[in-house]
């Protein structure tokens, strides 16, 4: 008698593999929570450390508390010489991404507490990577312009630091603002790909570092956080709102991926989109960007029209930060500035409760057969 075929459930789709209480994304309200509060009220009213220390510890800082998560945070940006030399010599035809990689496995094997485990021990070393990671990405795009290093100034807030170290001065309050809130919507995002990646990783027991090197890897993919980067590129590749209609029609008919739209949990539109839409809206109002603006506009309404798919996040963060002047390769590194509170959070909590991750597999390789001898084999 031969058994039933498994069911597989190929991209783990609808497969709910542990419990949360992170965050929730709720399909049929397109709504997300953090910790309980929606992500609206907190881009409208917090600041991104705030929402960092929430996601680590479960409750908004008090004052005090907040004081001292900024200043641990604005003393541990500096990295040393051997993180510089990194991003110095690693060749420029990389992307990004793969020189954060390098330097956070680096930060690691750095750190003589990095096999230490517990909560407070990897809050302690996620809050250093909060630190340095802008200094890193800083630095990386820095020295593609030919541009000489600027060091971090822990004077300044987060956000207003790492636009000092990347261009050598502060902006005004509406790009401050509307980058600290794309960093708030980037924060989590429950089971995406690069957070269950920061979660197998550590149900080995392995440490936090290997957790948010393999995490970075899988943030890379244009599926994922690389569709901030590949929208840049679409709508640089389209180039005007009146070609958006014909480049669309083609690309469909090729079977292309229209980057920056569609998401494996939401149908009905990603719940972050209208808070990023304004923001980048008020932003954009003020500078010379109507021609992209109307690019942008024009593609989404012919998507939605034509596919009846919706945009996701990254299809308003690639314009507002190529709109800030960040370089396109640069997109996806300032995910990661973000996403390091999610990912740290759910290493976090999946050590608190662990079992190994490791599913099955259906095989549908061939039939057993036989190694045949050397002389049979090793011919011809
Ligand atoms: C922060 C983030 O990571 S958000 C996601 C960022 N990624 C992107 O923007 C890349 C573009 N989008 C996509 O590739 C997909 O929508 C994903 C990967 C995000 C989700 O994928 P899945 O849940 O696996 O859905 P899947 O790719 O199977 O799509 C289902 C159907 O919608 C279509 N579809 C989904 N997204 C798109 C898209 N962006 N362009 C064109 N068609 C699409 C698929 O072709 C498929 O159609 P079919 O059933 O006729 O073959
Ligand atoms: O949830 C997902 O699959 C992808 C996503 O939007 C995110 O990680 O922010």
């Amino acid at each position: 008698m031969t058994s039933a075929a498994p069911q597989v459930h190929k991209g783990l789709a609808g497969v709910v593999a542990d419990t949360t209480a992170i965050s929730t994304v709720d399909n049929s309200t397109n709504s997300l929570l953090y910790r309980g509060y929606p992500v609206q009220e907190l881009a409208q009213s917090c600041s991104f450390l705030e929402v960092a220390h929430l996601l680590w510890r479960g409750e908004l800082p008090t004052a005090e508390q907040l004081r001292r998560f900024a200043t641990t945070e604005a003393s541990q940006r500096e990295v040393g010489r051997t993180v510089r030399a990194i991003v110095h010599h690693t060749p420029e035809n990389c992307h990004p991404m793969d020189v954060l990689r390098t330097a956070v496995s680096y930060l690691g094997a750095d750190d003589p507490t990095a096999e230490t485990g517990g909560p407070e021990v990897d809050e302690r070393k996620a809050l250093s990577l909060l630190a340095k990671l802008p200094t890193v990405v800083a630095l990386d795009q820095r020295r593609r312009r030919g541009q000489e290093p600027i060091p971090p100034d822990p004077e300044l807030g987060y956000v207003a630091n790492f636009f000092h170290m990347t261009s050598g001065s502060v902006p005004d309050r509406e790009t401050l603002r509307c980058f600290e809130i794309s960093l708030i919507l980037y924060a989590e995002h429950s089971f995406n790909a690069s957070t269950f990646t920061a979660r197998v990783v550590p149900s080995t027991l392995a440490d936090l570092y290997s957790s948010v090197t393999a995490a970075i890897g899988a943030l890379k993919g244009p599926l994922h956080g690389g569709a901030n980067e590949a929208v840049m590129h679409m709508l640089t590749e389209i180039g005007r709102a009146d070609h958006a209609e014909q480049w669309l029609h083609e690309a469909l008919e090729q079977r292309r991926k229209i980057m920056g739209f569609g998401h494996r949990v939401y149908q009905h539109g990603d719940s972050r989109v209208p808070i990023m839409q304004k923001a980048l809206e008020e932003f954009a109002a003020g500078r010379d960007a109507s021609a992209l603006m109307a690019l942008h506009h024009k593609l989404e309404t012919v998507m939605l029209r034509e596919k009846g798919i919706h945009p996701n996040l990254d299809y308003l963060t690639g314009p507002a930060y190529h709109l800030m002047g960040f370089d396109i390769p640069t997109f996806t590194p300032l995910f990661v500035m973000s996403r390091i509170t999610g990912w740290a959070a759910h290493i976090i909590e999946q050590a608190s409760a662990n079992s190994l991750i490791r599913p099955l597999s259906a095989y549908g390789g061939p039939v057993q057969r036989h190694v045949p001898l050397p002389a049979q084999r090793l011919v011809g």
